[in-house]
């Protein structure tokens, strides 16, 4: 299972690294993630990677970028690629996340540029998808399937292979009081799963959308994972799902 949280701009440096020491310090006590369980990642802002990774790479933490740029190197000023981001240790980077989509006008075509410009850097793309209006799941998972088929054009186009997270997130459950159903989001995540069973990358489907404590052992049959916000800003909150990540390990 992946677990992990991007920390959007919720929070400034100090706050990054307060939350980040703390729940390091879970997992490096944590025996779903020292026996390989769950492996927990964190998505801070771009200026504090350096520090997060120093922190985050004892407790075996993973650590991601919330953006990059589609090119390797030039004239693009306030933009970072992914090779300087491989160089910082990151190994997962966040690309189309709907705040990117619906404020900075991100297309499938751009995100399409930015996940083969992550796969040929050796870094796994966290791409995250979902439907924008609430409505039937069938119709939710087709939507699904052809915004992952479009992000994915050019790196498969290139023959890319490697690790890419899907993260499913449907739009109109990101930042609510509550996460999308229960049997909403076991049928999205499926057809997605069972999109990519045969594929060539070798992918994992995680859910976001105003997760926490108590979600994963009712989704646990359809996801590889979480993908958490401001339910975790308590750090202890994060122990919590993996104590259920754990729990539902023994129950297998
Ligand atoms: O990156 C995480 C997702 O967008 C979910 O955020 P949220 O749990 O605060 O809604």
């Amino acid at each position: 299972m992946l677990i992990g949280s991007s920390l959007k701009m919720y929070f400034g440096r100090a706050r990054t690294l307060e939350w980040t020491r703390a729940v390091a310090a879970i997992c490096a006590e944590h025996p779903a993630v020292q026996g390989g369980v769950v492996e927990p990642f964190v998505i801070p802002t771009f200026p504090s990677i350096p520090e997060v990774v120093a922190i985050a790479s004892d407790a075996r933490m993973l650590v991601g970028a919330q953006d990059l740029h589609w090119e390797d190197s030039g004239a693009f000023t306030g933009e970072v690629s992914a090779p300087e981001l491989a160089e910082h240790g990151v190994s997962l980077a966040e690309i189309g996340h709907a705040e990117r989509r619906a404020m900075f006008g991100e297309s499938d075509a751009t995100v399409a540029l930015k996940v083969a410009a992550a796969l040929r850097n050796g870094i796994a793309p966290v791409l995250c998808i979902g439907e924008t209006d609430e409505g039937a799941p069938a119709a939710a998972a087709a939507a699904c399937i052809r915004q992952l088929e479009a992000s994915l054009a050019l790196a498969r186009e290139a023959d890319a292979i490697g690790r890419l997270v899907v993260a499913y997130e449907p739009v109109w459950a990101i930042g609510a009081p509550r996460p999308a159903g229960d049997d909403h989001i076991r049928a999205v995540a499926s057809a997605l799963r069972e999109h990519l069973a045969d594929d060539q990358l070798d992918a994992q489907v995680i859910y976001g959308g105003s997760a926490g404590p108590g979600l994963l052992p009712r989704i646990a049959d359809s996801v590889d994972g979480m993908f958490l916000g401001r339910f975790v800003h308590d750090p202890a909150a994060f122990g919590t799902i993996l104590d259920e990540a754990l729990a539902l390990r023994g129950a297998r």
